[in-house]
């Protein structure tokens, strides 16, 4: 459409399945002279509901995305629409949180420093001072929280402290190797990731490549999910899997699982940040 210059903006949107739904979101950008660029919808024919993305570039004045959030209200409130409307360029805050094996946070580091994830991790959590010279090297705030069943509450309270004082969007559990309690699960609802090291939901818990080598299994993997009061239960975001045989020992598999785990991890925080995942019951929808 015109030449002026333009800004691109993402819209998400899940709501009970409905006649006119693809219908109202496009007239709704064509009357905002806005250009669809990519557009990703499911309908759930299960359970009536539909999920839709669109990444469209819209007029790049200042008040274009105030504007377009306003004017979307009134098409989405008929729908019931769950929604959001956010620029492209928008960098979600993360905050980290790690125990003692540091390969998914090292791998999270190097890839926003890369630019190949776009985010900001603004702060690292841990219960322990391994990765303190590693996060100070790459400028970011680390705070080491150590916990116990006695400190565990104070712990949990100092975590949300520095959720709201960092402005958090995401927090990731990179094999942060502590059970978060049922109250912080709550406050951290959809915005918690974990990575566990076992293809889920095979090998819950602690020491899954124990399991897997005392099971035999032939594969390894790695499961990125939400973070949910049931351990390991959480919606799962994605997953990873290698090749492994007899004459690996569980050490063996660790080492060769910590790949499936940062890539998996990587995966799930970049669609979770693209506005991709929408969370329906226990399950998600993937909009890629
Ligand atoms: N509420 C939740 N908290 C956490 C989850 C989760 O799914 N829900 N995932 C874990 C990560 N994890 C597996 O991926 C995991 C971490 C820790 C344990 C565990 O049994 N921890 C022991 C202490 C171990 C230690 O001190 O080293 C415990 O907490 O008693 C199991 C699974 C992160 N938190």
């Amino acid at each position: 459409m015109g030449t002026s210059p333009q800004t691109e903006h993402v819209l998400t949107l899940d709501c009970p399945e409905a006649p006119g739904i693809v219908h109202a979101v496009s007239r709704f950008l064509l009357e905002h002279g806005s250009d669809i660029i990519d557009n990703q919808q499911f309908g759930d024919r299960r359970d009536g509901h539909f999920f839709m993305r669109v990444r469209f570039a819209a007029t790049a004045d200042e008040t274009a995305t105030g504007t377009l959030r306003r004017d979307f209200a009134a098409v989405a409130a008929p729908f019931a629409m769950r929604w959001h409307l956010e620029p492209v360029s928008t960098r979600r805050r993360v905050l980290v949180m790690v125990s003692r094996y540091g390969h998914c946070l090292n791998d999270l580091l190097f890839r926003t420093r890369s630019g190949d994830l776009p985010v900001d991790v603004v702060a690292v959590v841990s219960n322990h001072r391994d990765h303190e010279a590693l996060v100070t090297w790459h400028g970011i705030p680390f705070f080491h929280v150590p916990v116990t069943a006695a400190t565990k509450p104070d712990a949990e309270a100092r975590l949300l402290d520095l959720v709201d004082s960092f402005d958090v969007d995401l927090v990731v559990l990179a094999r942060y190797m502590q059970v978060l309690s049922d109250g912080l699960c709550s406050r951290l609802a959809g915005r918690a990731i974990n990575i566990h090291h076992s293809f889920l939901p095979s090998f819950k818990g602690a020491k899954p490549y124990h399991q897997a080598h005392e099971r035999g299994v032939k594969l390894v993997g790695a499961t990125a999910h939400y973070v949910t009061a049931d351990l390991d239960e959480g919606p799962i975001i994605a997953q990873e899997v290698i090749d492994v045989d007899h004459s690996h020992t569980p050490e063996n598999l660790a080492a060769i699982g910590r790949d499936a785990e940062s890539a998996a991890l990587a995966r799930a925080v970049r669609w979770h940040c693209e506005g991709r995942v929408f969370v329906q019951g226990r399950r998600t929808v993937i909009l890629r």
